[in-house]
């Protein structure tokens, strides 16, 4: 927990210090962490007292770049975000810049929770970026509200890698799938990833999309309280037809599954492919959607994206070929892998039984 301040104009974190006689406004709870950010929990101080101004920053979250990743321009790419999409289609966000001194407090933070065995062990010696000081504010979107349930999923590859195999059996999200699940069985979500396949959750196809939803409720594991108004089958229902018809869930996935093919025609594999828009449609594979709905069916379901991060191209881009040869040449595309007898997997994938022998 780091005790900061807060300025106004232009947003900014600072360190309680010589400049604020006063005590801490604020604290900075770590909440949690991905492969590229560090976020924080904005909370008051059990001190301090509040500027009226900084009000709305409380329960908000400060998102943190580590240093592991290639510097883009974020301001460019959050153009190309807002020439997409809607903002009502993404998890708003507020550029803030913090002092150095609090990007230290929090780094030295971080090794402590690593000491203390709180970080997850894959981001350790992972630190935030002491170049790069600016930050996003944004709403928490797993705050709990009554009555208010949110489900955090990535929806992936919304249609098939240009360059997999034409006669696959599983699309690029489901053949990387049972390969991560082979090889690290012990795996999140009780050994599995991805346990539902992208491709059928935008099938548009009541039969496919509803056990796609059932999925996300197992494995986000969200619970009804015995007061939730509606059944979880009806809510199971409302969110199916959010995702299918004139759904505005199905419109949202529709929409990045087009942004994806025309960020990426061709794949990764081509000779010279362009380097900024093949990083764009990466970005758009990988990103998180927030979905929130009340367990009183009588509101409507939101859907919200987040996590359009910039991927860096340097590097990546022979990750992404290495990672292709290996769906294709052992077998994870077409089903035909060697490891299949040692670790048999339900199919989940919507190609697995159409293009069945
Ligand atoms: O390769 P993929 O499709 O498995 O995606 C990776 C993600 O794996 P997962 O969603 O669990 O399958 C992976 O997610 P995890 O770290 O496994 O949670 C990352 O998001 C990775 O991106 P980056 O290296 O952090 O920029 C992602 O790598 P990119 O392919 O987007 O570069
Ligand atoms: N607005 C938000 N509200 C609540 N929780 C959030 C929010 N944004 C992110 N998170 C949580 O923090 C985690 C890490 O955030 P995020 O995905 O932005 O990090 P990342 O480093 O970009 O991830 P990746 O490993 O996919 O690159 C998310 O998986 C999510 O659980």
């Amino acid at each position: 927990m780091i005790e900061a301040q807060l300025d106004g104009d232009p947003p900014a974190i600072h360190p309680r210090g010589r400049k604020y006689q006063q005590q801490s406004e604020i604290v900075l709870e770590y909440h949690k962490e991905g492969g590229a950010n560090v976020l924080y929990r904005i909370q008051p101080s059990a001190q301090g007292t509040i500027d009226p101004a900084h009000r709305t920053w409380i329960n908000q979250l400060l998102r943190l770049r580590k240093d592991n990743i290639s510097s883009i321009s974020v301001d460019s790419y959050h153009r190309t975000i807002k020439k997409n999409f809607e903002s009502d289609d993404i998890v708003r966000s507020e550029l803030v810049i913090c002092h150095p001194s609090i990007i230290d407090a929090l780094n030295l933070e971080l090794k402590q929770l690593e000491d203390d065995g709180i970080r997850p062990t894959k981001r350790l010696n992972q630190f935030i970026s002491v170049k790069d000081l600016h930050g996003m504010l944004m709403p928490n979107m797993l705050a709990p509200a009554e009555g208010v349930y949110t489900i955090e999923m990535k929806p992936k590859w919304l249609l098939q890698s240009p360059t997999a195999p034409p006669n696959a059996r599983r699309c690029r999200t489901c053949a990387k799938a049972a390969r991560d699940n082979c090889k690290a069985p012990q795996r999140q979500w009780g050994g599995r990833v991805h346990l539902y396949c992208p491709l059928a959750l935008v099938s548009d196809d009541e039969e496919l999309v509803t056990p796609v939803i059932r999925t996300l409720f197992k494995t986000a594991h969200v619970s009804f309280e015995n007061n939730a108004l509606c059944s979880q089958d009806r809510i199971i229902n409302l969110l199916t037809s959010y995702f299918t018809g004139s759904g505005d869930g199905l419109r949202l996935l529709k929409q990045l599954q087009d942004l994806q093919a025309k960020f990426d025609p061709d794949g990764a594999m081509g000779i010279a492919p362009d380097l900024e828009k093949l990083a764009f449609a990466m970005t758009l594979r990988d990103c998180s959607m927030f979905l929130r709905f009340s367990g009183d069916c009588d509101r409507p379901v939101e859907a919200r994206l987040a996590d359009l991060d910039p991927k860096p191209t340097e590097g990546k881009l022979s990750y992404w070929r290495k990672l292709e040869e290996q769906l294709t040449d052992e077998g994870w595309y077409t089903g035909t892998e060697k490891f299949q007898e040692i670790q048999k997997q339900d199919e989940v994938c919507l190609l697995w039984t159409r293009n069945g022998t």
